[in-house]
């Protein structure tokens, strides 16, 4: 499982990227949703993101973000990939990604069956897919929920561009994860915290362990 790439998202402190980067992760996520505990204003995530070592993928999660706010973050923040976490569609998938001239990945919510060809429409507009559990209609926030979905709906299923799995993974089930769905890249938020928008060093450090295991 060496080669499993992780991305820690939904860093809030300057001390949460040595932290992720000693555990291994490939990728750090910046969340910008007001109503997040994780959010970031522009300056905080533009000085955190200039203290990320090169090759690390620094990644920005938006919901349904219009053409204003995507420029005044791709102008700001030294960013390598946008992740787009609301109801964009195909066609605003492929527009931000022209506009903003980063990959795009697409996050997708799975609650059942009936939401695996939403995967398979993404597929063919973005750069990564982010398969993640859908939030409960009663969420307050369309991700980072601490909720897994039923892993045994992708298991047999591969698409035609990289993606993670994601949704209420841990260091203690994150290895179960990988072997169900064969998954090659991971995502994790509040798996690795102790209270709502504070990472953990150690449960940082537990997570990436936990794939090289
Ligand atoms: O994390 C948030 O606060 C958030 C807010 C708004 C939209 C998406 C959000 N998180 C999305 C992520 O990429 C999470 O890492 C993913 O949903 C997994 O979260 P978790 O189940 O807590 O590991």
């Amino acid at each position: 499982m060496t080669d499993t790439r992780f991305k820690i998202c939904g860093l809030t402190d300057p001390a949460d990227i040595p932290a992720a980067i000693l555990a291994g992760a490939s990728y750090l996520g910046f969340v910008f949703f007001p109503k997040s505990p994780r959010h970031l204003d522009i300056p905080s995530a533009a000085a955190m993101a200039a203290t990320a070592p090169p090759g690390i993928m620094k990644v920005a999660l938006t919901v349904d973000a219009d053409d204003a706010a995507l420029d005044a973050l791709t102008e700001a923040v030294a960013l390598d990939m946008i992740q787009l976490h609301g109801h964009e569609t195909p066609e605003r998938v492929r527009e931000v990604r022209a506009r903003s001239g980063l990959p795009v990945m697409k996050a997708v919510g799975v609650a059942g069956p009936e939401d695996i060809a939403d995967i398979d429409r993404y597929a063919a507009a973005a750069d990564q897919l982010l398969i993640d559990a859908k939030p409960p209609r009663e969420a307050e926030l369309p991700g980072g929920n601490g909720l897994p979905f039923d892993w045994r709906l992708i298991a047999d299923r591969r698409w035609n561009v990289p993606w993670m799995l994601a949704g209420g993974l841990t260091p203690d089930n994150v290895a179960e994860a990988v072997r169900m769905t064969g998954t090659r890249q991971v995502d994790v938020s509040s798996g690795v915290e102790s209270a709502a928008g504070v990472k953990d060093a150690d449960r940082i450090a537990a997570f990436g362990a936990a794939l090289r295991a």
